[in-house]
């Protein structure tokens, strides 16, 4: 099975990387010339993956009809790009296995909704995990998940894609892999805000385990089931991406921390921070399905402008004390 990786991100290069890696010939489209330019002329991508060596085997294009050949694609671009990318795409029913973790703007889709919506002639899974992409690049141990409801395809994903040191997990649980995936980027710029505030690691773990507590209420909203709200896809990347810079939601929330505006740390920024768009369409959805979200209500306040974190903290600390599994 030829496969082709959409989006040439530090996450679309890091997958590309360990798919090239055993010397597969591995095609790879980039938006950008200089990437594709850094790619070809260095085995390097200076701009989103700097400093780790890229397989000789390891090819990029600006053109997406290159891809043609190819019979399943990882589609990596960032979760608002996924509709403009996957119509461009060239025609065919290949397997979609979704790697961005948001939520549409405009139509609160999921993003295996999004690619149904699409392209409905083409399988769809989704590959979602705790999984910082330098240290995927570097071949360091990592586990994730791959959700597909036709579970002969994912099977057969899994075989292309496992290696050694990158272990997909099977469910066919979709919408769980893909509620996890969103929710915990929001919920990483509200640790962040922890951080940068000085507010101390008890009450890291406590929005780590209050934010668990709304991410199972929303997915299970959503139809997903709680065991794969708990596994890699949903708890595990909730407690990666809360504990540490190298995430770019958590910086962000440091930022807003230290007293930065959200306008002034997003500015010219060329990385992406899913979480700032997935926030407040999580929050409109969360409403419509009647489903309370305090901490995301929070984070969506701080972006824009509209409290201080003080307000912020002082808000949630003075909720109604209440049962925890409520
Ligand atoms: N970086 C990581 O460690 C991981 C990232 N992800 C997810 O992968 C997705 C991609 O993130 P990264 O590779 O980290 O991106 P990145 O932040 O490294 O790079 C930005 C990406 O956005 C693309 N882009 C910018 N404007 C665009 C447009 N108009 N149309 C299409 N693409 C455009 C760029 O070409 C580039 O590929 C995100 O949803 C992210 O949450 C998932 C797992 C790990
Ligand atoms: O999703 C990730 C790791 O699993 C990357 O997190 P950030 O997008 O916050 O950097």
């Amino acid at each position: 099975m030829k496969i082709g990786i959409v989006g040439a991100g530090a996450w679309g290069t890091a997958l590309a990387q360990t798919i090239a890696a055993e010397g597969a010939q591995t095609l790879i489209w980039a938006r950008e010339a200089d990437v594709v330019d850094s790619i070809t002329t260095s085995h390097e991508n200076r701009l989103f993956l700097p400093g780790i060596p890229l397989s000789p085997t390891l090819r990029a294009t600006q053109n997406l009809a290159e891809l043609t050949h190819c019979h399943a694609f990882l589609v990596v671009t960032p979760a608002q790009h996924l509709r403009a990318v996957l119509s461009a795409l060239p025609a065919g029913g290949q397997p979609l296995v979704l790697c961005a973790k948001g939520i549409e703007e405009g139509t609160g889709l999921l993003m295996h909704e999004v690619a149904r919506a699409v392209r409905p002639g083409s399988p769809v899974a989704v590959l979602s995990g705790p999984t910082f992409a330098h240290e995927v690049a570097r071949g360091l141990p990592t586990a994730i998940t791959l959700a597909a409801e036709d579970r002969d395809l994912g099977e057969r994903l899994i075989a292309r894609i496992a290696r050694p040191h990158f272990r997909p997990y099977y469910t066919d649980d979709v919408a769980g892999a893909e509620v996890g995936g969103a929710v915990k980027n929001v919920l990483a710029i509200a640790c962040g805000v922890v951080e940068g505030r000085g507010l101390g690691q008890n009450a890291r773990a406590a929005l780590i385990s209050r934010g668990f507590a709304e991410m199972t209420r929303f997915g299970l909203a959503k139809g997903a089931r709680a065991e794969t709200l708990a596994g890699l896809s949903g708890l595990g990347d909730l407690v990666l991406t809360c504990s540490s810079t190298a995430s770019r939601n958590f910086s962000l929330g440091k930022g807003l921390g230290e007293g930065r505006s959200a306008a002034d740390l997003l500015a010219d920024r060329r990385t992406v921070a899913e979480g700032a768009f997935t926030a407040p369409v999580l929050k409109a959805a969360a409403a419509r399905l009647g489903v309370d979200m305090p901490i995301v209500s929070a984070v969506c306040a701080l972006l824009a402008g509209e409290a201080s974190v003080d307000t912020v903290v002082g808000d949630l600390l003075s909720r109604p004390l209440r049962s925890e599994g409520d």
